[in-house]
C-alpha cells in the first residue's frame, strides 16, 4: 500500500503560532526518507492550502471557538484530500498542525466509505470538548467530541453530516489531562480509555492485551490512528502546545504503536502538535523523529 504523506500547516485550532511549521520542519529533518526506508511506495502530496487571518480576527467567526472559518476551510480541504488518497487505495498519512486536523482526516475516512471503523487517539487529552464545556475556546480540544456527534453543527457537520464514528469505537490511551465536560461524555456515551494511571499500574503489554482483545471482538476491520505527540512525557516533548508531566516513555509508545499498526487494519494515520518554533534544542524534532521511525518500521512489516 502506497504511503500519501499530507502536511497540514495549521495553528488555528491551538491558537499559538509554530505548529504551523511542524510539516515542513520534519520533511527538512527526513520524514520522506524516514517513510521511505522500510516502505516502497511513498508519495508526498504536499501541503494543504490554510488560509491566513490576522490573530486579532480569531473571533471573528465565532464568540467563543477560535478561528472557526479558518478551521473549517481548511479541515475541508484536507477531508478531501484524505478521501482521494483512500478512494485511490493509499494510505494517508496525515502531519500536522494542531488536531484540530482529526476533523477532517475522520471526515474523510467517512466519506470514503461506508465501512464502519475504529479511531485509536494516543494522547494526554481526551479532545472531547463541545463549545461550552472547552476551557480555552481552542478546536484542538474538540475533534474527537465533533466527530461523534457532539457539538457545534459547523463541526458535526463538516464534509460529511453527523456522526462519523461511533462513541463505543473510540480508544484514548494516554489519558492525564481531561476536562471536566469530557469526563462526562466519556462516562455517559461508553468511550473506551486508559489513563496514565492505568497504564502504570498494569503495564503497557496488558493494556496493549485489553486494547487488541476489545478491537477483535468488537469485529471492527479498520482503524484510524490518531498520534499526538504531547501522548509523551513532558521531558521529550517541550516544543508541544499543551504538554503534560508523567507521560508515556519512548518504549512505551513504540511498543503501541506497533502493535496497532501490526493488526494490519491501520488505514489512516494523523501525526499531530510537533511545535518547532518553541522546541528547546531540537529535543521534539529528535522524539518526533524516533517515533516516526516507529511508525514507518511498523508500516513495512505489515504484508
Ligand atoms: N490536541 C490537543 N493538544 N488538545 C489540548 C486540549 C486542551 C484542553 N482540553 C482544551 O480543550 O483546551
Ligand atoms: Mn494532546
Ligand atoms: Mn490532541
Amino acid at each position: 500500500m502506497k504511503i500519501e504523506l499530507i502536511g497540514f500547516p495549521m495553528f488555528y485550532g491551538c491558537d499559538r503560532p509554530g505548529v504551523e511549521h511542524g510539516p515542513d520542519k520534519l520533511r527538512e529533518n527526513g520524514l520522506v526518507e524516514i517513510l521511505k526506508k522500510h516502505n516502497e511506495e511513498v508519495e508526498d502530496f504536499g501541503n494543504i492550502d490554510v488560509m491566513s487571518v490576522d490573530t486579532d480576527r480569531k473571533y471573528a467567526s465565532h464568540k467563543s471557538m477560535k478561528y472557526l472559518d479558518e478551521v473549517v476551510d481548511g479541515n475541508l480541504k484536507l477531508a478531501q484530500a484524505v478521501e482521494k488518497s483512500l478512494k485511490a487505495g493509499n494510505l494517508p498519512f496525515v502531519v500536522g498542525g494542531d488536531h484540530s486536523l482529526g476533523l477532517g482526516s475522520m471526515a474523510g475516512v467517512k466519506a470514503a466509505s461506508e465501512e464502519e471503523y475504529a479511531v485509536i487517539w494516543i494522547d494526554a487529552h481526551a479532545d472531547l470538548n463541545v463549545t461550552e464545556s472547552s476551557p480555552s475556546g481552542n478546536i484542538h480540544g474538540m475533534p474527537l467530541g465533533a466527530s461523534t456527534g457532539l457539538g457545534d453543527e459547523a463541526l458535526t457537520s463538516l464534509y460529511v453530516k453527523g456522526q462519523k464514528v461511533k462513541p463505543e469505537n473510540i480508544y484514548i490511551i494516554g489519558l492525564r489531562s481531561v476536562d471536566e465536560g469530557e469526563e462526562v461524555i466519556i462516562r455517559e456515551h461508553g468511550i473506551n480509555i486508559w489513563r496514565m494511571t492505568d497504564i502504570r499500574e498494569r503495564g503497557m503489554d496488558t493494556v496493549i492485551h485489553e486494547l487488541l482483545e476489545m478491537l477483535g471482538d468488537s469485529g471492527i476491520g479498520k482503524i484510524h490512528l490518531s498520534y499526538d505527540i504531547d501522548s509523551l512525557d513532558i521531558r521529550l516533548v517541550p516544543g508541544t502546545g499543551t504538554p503534560v508531566e508523567d507521560g508515556l516513555e519512548f518504549e512505551e509508545s513504540k511498543a503501541l504503536v506497533k502493535a496497532i499498526i501490526s493488526t494490519g487494519k491501520v488505514g489512516s494515520i494523523d501525526f499531530v502538535e510537533f511545535n518547532p518554533v518553541i522546541d528547546k534544542d531540537d529535543i521534539t524534532l529528535n522524539s518526533s523523529l524516533t517515533m516516526l521511525e516507529a511508525f514507518s518500521e511498523a508500516l513495512g512489516n505489515v504484508k
